[in-house]
C-alpha cells in the first residue's frame, strides 16, 4: 500500500497540494489533468527529487520520505525517456544495478530476463540513437522495471508513440503490472488509455488531486464522454 499523507511543495510561483492520497496493494492509478497542474511534480516528489518537500510518503507502511531517490525501491519512465546516449541499449538497462553496486553476473542475469520479457534481447549492443520510439520506450520501461520496485511511476511514456505502438504497450503495461505487481502511478492526457490500464482514476488541478474516480465497466464503455465534466 502506497500512502501519501499531507504532501505539499513550493516550486517558483506553482504550489504542489497539499496532497492526500491512499492506494491499494497492486494498484494502477492514474493521473489526468490540464498541462501544467502539477503532474509531474507530484510523480517527482514521490521519487524523491525536491529536498524542500512537506508531508509523508509510506510503502506498505515504511517511510520512505527521508530516503535518497535510489533507496526507494522507485521506477520511473519520463515522456521523453531520458536515456543515456553515451551508453548502449544494454548498459542503460543495468545502470540502476551498477549503482547499487550489483555483481557484473547478477546484472547481466536480470538484464537479460527483463529484455526477454520486454522482447528487446537482440538490441543489446545497440547504440540509443539507432532505436525506433517503441524500442527507446521498452528500454526505458526495462531500466525502471530492472530494480522490481514496489512503485512505478510513469510520466506520459506513450505520448511519443504511434497509434499501433502505443495500444501494444498499453497490452504489455498490463502484462507487466500483472507480474511484478508494482503499485503504478501513470500519467496521461489519453482518456482511452486512462480506462483500459487503471482501477481508479484522480485528476490533477491547479497542483491538487481533485476528484478520484472509481472506474467501471460503464465508464469504461462511456470513455471520453464521462470525462467531459472533470477536464
Ligand atoms: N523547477 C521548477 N521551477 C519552477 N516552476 C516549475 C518547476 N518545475 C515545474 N514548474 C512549474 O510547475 C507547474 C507544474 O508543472 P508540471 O510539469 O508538474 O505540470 P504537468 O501537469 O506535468 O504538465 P504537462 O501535462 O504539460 O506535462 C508548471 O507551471 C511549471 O512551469
Amino acid at each position: 500500500m502506497l500512502k501519501i499523507e499531507n504532501l505539499y511543495l513550493e516550486i517558483g510561483k506553482f504550489k504542489l497540494g497539499s496532497i492526500n492520497l491512499t492506494l491499494g496493494k497492486e494498484e494502477y492509478f492514474v493521473i489526468l489533468g490540464e498541462t501544467g497542474s502539477g503532474k509531474t511534480l507530484f510523480l517527482e516528489s514521490i521519487a524523491g527529487k525536491y529536498h524542500k518537500l512537506a508531508g509523508k510518503i509510506f510503502l506498505n507502511n515504511y517511510e520512505l520520505t527521508k530516503l535518497p531517490p535510489e533507496k526507494r525501491g522507485i521506477g520511473f519512465v519520463y515522456q521523453n525517456f531520458e536515456l543515456f546516449s553515451h551508453m548502449n541499449v544494454y548498459q542503460n538497462i543495468a545502470f540502476p544495478l551498477k549503482i547499487r553496486k550489483a555483481s557484473k553476473k547478477e546484472a547481466e542475469k536480470n538484464v537479460s530476463a527483463i529484455a526477454e520479457k520486454l522482447g528487446i534481447l537482440h538490441l543489446m549492443q545497440r547504440d540509443i540513437g539507432n532505436l525506433s520510439g517503441g524500442e527507446k520506450q521498452r528500454t526505458a520501461l526495462a531500466r525502471a522495471l530492472i530494480v522490481k520496485p514496489g512503485i512505478l511511476l510513469l510520466d506520459e511514456p506513450m505520448s511519443a508513440l504511434d497509434y499501433i505502438t502505443k495500444k501494444e504497450t498499453q497490452k504489455l503495461l498490463k502484462a507487466i503490472h500483472k507480474d511484478y505487481k508494482p503499485v503504478v502511478i501513470h500519467v496521461t492526457h489519453d482518456i482511452n488509455e486512462a480506462v483500459y490500464l487503471s482501477e481508479r482514476i484522480g485528476v490533477m488541478r491547479n497542483g491538487r488531486l481533485g476528484e478520484i474516480i472509481s472506474v467501471t465497466d460503464e465508464i469504461r464503455k462511456t470513455g471520453e464522454r464521462f470525462f467531459y465534466k472533470y477536464l
